[in-house]
């Protein structure tokens, strides 16, 4: 099964493991719809901190080298595989290419759902609206508003990544990312309010990004077209909260996965499953694969 994926399945073939148990009994019946009819199930999956291990630079950031290969298999076992993202969808495929060159292009039928569901990735073609007005404002405005903390400590490595709709003003790099945190949380939140964008706080970053769609109706909107009968969804940060609320408010039966972190505490109380960060969660996939694959 794995030879037939590519080389790197052979290397996944040996790491495939029992299938973790969910901790809920919500998760032990949306694992059990999954294994029951996989041809019905939709399989949604954040990005950086579970698909991509959390690096310093997110330019840097690249997909867990044995994903692609897994996702692969995956995705034709399963109704649909959704990459549901806060960023831009170009990214997440560049991005998501391991580097002997399979992948996130690769997975059958995937979909990404950028930029929090507002810009979409199908058959390697990108629909988007166009960036909300204030974006073009808000980013003529934030180095001054940065600067403006003039000598403290921890301005020097506040560094702002343009995604285009949306601006993330990151911290990880400052001598003190929790106190740099701190100082911008309120300024920023008073620039996006006058330029009508939704504040959006992540692990050491805070975006300014466009309103009025999150993971959760990017998620829920996903399973209606595919009318899928049983979901999972796995996550790493606060971004991913709505998500894991779709899942319960789908009415399916549904597993929320938490890839597990220091960083953030919160996700994991609310999960039915939690696994150790972005190489936890290939695992469980590829647990998926092999357990589907046994019993057709
Ligand atoms: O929804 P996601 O796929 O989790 O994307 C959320 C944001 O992730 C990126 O930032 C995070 O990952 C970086 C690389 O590991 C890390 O340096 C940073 O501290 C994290 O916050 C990305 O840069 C953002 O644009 C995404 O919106």
């Amino acid at each position: 099964m794995w030879d037939e994926v590519s080389g790197i399945g052979v290397r996944l073939a040996n790491m495939s493991m029992p299938l973790p148990q969910p901790t809920t009994e919500a998760g032990a019946a949306g694992l059990a719809a999954i294994l029951t009819a996989p041809e019905a199930a939709v399989i949604g999956l954040d990005f950086d901190g579970t698909l991509s291990p959390i690096v310093a630079d997110p330019a840097a950031a690249r997909i867990h080298p044995d994903a692609p290969a897994v996702l692969v298999a995956l995705g034709r076992l399963v109704r649909a595989v959704v990459i549901v993202t806060g960023r831009p969808v170009a990214s997440a495929i560049e991005y998501g290419t391991a580097p002997g060159g399979l992948g996130l292009s690769d997975v059958p039928g995937l979909v990404v759902l950028g930029q929090y569901g507002v810009e979409r990735w199908e058959n390697h073609a990108v629909t988007a609206p166009p960036p909300p007005q204030g974006v073009a404002l808000v980013r003529q405005a934030l180095p001054a508003l940065v600067a403006a903390f003039g000598d403290r400590a921890w301005v020097k490595g506040v560094w702002i990544e343009d995604k285009g709709r949306a601006l993330a003003v990151h911290t990880r790099r400052s001598a003190d990312p929790q106190e740099a945190l701190a100082a911008l949380r309120e300024p920023l939140a008073e620039l996006a309010e006058e330029h009508g964008l939704a504040v959006e706080p992540g692990r050491m970053v805070i975006e300014l990004r466009s309103p009025g769609v999150d993971k959760g109706d990017a998620l829920l909107g996903f399973l209606a077209e595919r009318s899928a009968k049983s979901v999972m969804f796995a996550g790493d940060d606060l971004g991913d909260l709505p998500a894991f609320a779709a899942v319960r408010a789908s009415g399916l039966p549904g597993l929320a996965v938490c890839s597990g972190s220091a960083e953030v505490g919160v996700l994991a109380e609310r999960a039915d499953l939690v696994v150790d960060g972005p190489a936890g969660v290939v695992k469980l996939l590829a647990a998926l694969v092999s357990t589907i694959s046994r019993h057709p």
